[in-house]
């Protein structure tokens, strides 16, 4: 084939979804994943959390670790504010490459920057390099392994301030058991879990958890 997966999925959204349209763009990447072949998107479930969320939160600075290929960014970002903006860290380059692709098609490019290196590093800089000061939202989608470390970044660096949310997938499938241990046992956070199906997986039980900050700041 010499194509990879997620070239594969980037040819089926340039052939078949609407240019400049972020819905359509996502539609036509669940409608692929259904009929074509599975991804790890946070899919239809899982993403209708993440929307009301943003609806809820209207965050102004958002993160998400974990691009793969923009899935999730442009269902965050297509519901942004004019000003508001998402930082998406991807480590491996094959998938930044699609992903920069995805928000592209879709027009969130002014919204949306996807940083292709080691979230350890970037969370380190966000601050000094690329402006922030608070993260309104976080949205951990990467290595499973990874997400106490980063939270635990995130924290050192005091990037959170109260009402500030903190969202998790996978916390049953691949599963994060250390991070939930740590988020629902700091009283820095409220936490809720919702039980979801795995993306485009019917049969199969996952969860996402939904995490306020409420510590200091
Ligand atoms: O780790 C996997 C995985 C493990 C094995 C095979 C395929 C994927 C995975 C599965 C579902 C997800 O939603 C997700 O975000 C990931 N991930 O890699 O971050
Ligand atoms: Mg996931």
């Amino acid at each position: 084939k010499g194509t990879t997966r997620e070239q594969r999925a980037l040819k089926y959204l340039k052939e078949h979804a609407r240019e400049g349209d972020p819905d359509s763009v996502l539609e036509t990447f669940d409608e692929f994943c259904r009929t074509q072949e599975w991804a790890m998107n946070a899919a239809e479930e899982k993403g209708d959390i993440l929307d009301e969320i943003v609806r809820e939160l209207r965050p102004t600075t958002c993160l998400e670790l974990g691009t793969y290929c923009g899935y999730s960014a442009v269902r965050i970002a297509r519901q942004l504010s004019p000003s508001a903006r998402l930082i998406t860290v991807e480590v491996n380059p094959d998938y930044a490459a699609v992903a920069r692709e995805v928000v592209k098609l879709a027009g969130l490019q002014d919204k949306i920057e996807v940083i292709n290196v080691d979230s350890g590093d970037v969370i380190r800089e966000l601050k000094d390099k690329y402006d922030v000061t608070k993260l309104d939202l976080v949205f951990l989608d990467h290595w499973k392994y990874l997400y106490i470390r980063d939270i635990k970044l995130i924290e050192e660096e005091k990037l959170l301030k109260k009402g500030s949310v903190v969202f998790a997938d996978n916390v049953i499938i691949p599963g994060a058991p250390g991070y939930l241990e740590y988020i629902r046992g700091s009283k820095n956070y409220n936490s809720t879990f919702y039980s979801v199906h795995f993306e485009y997986m019917d049969d199969m039980k996952d969860g996402v958890e939904k995490s306020v900050y409420i510590g200091d700041e």
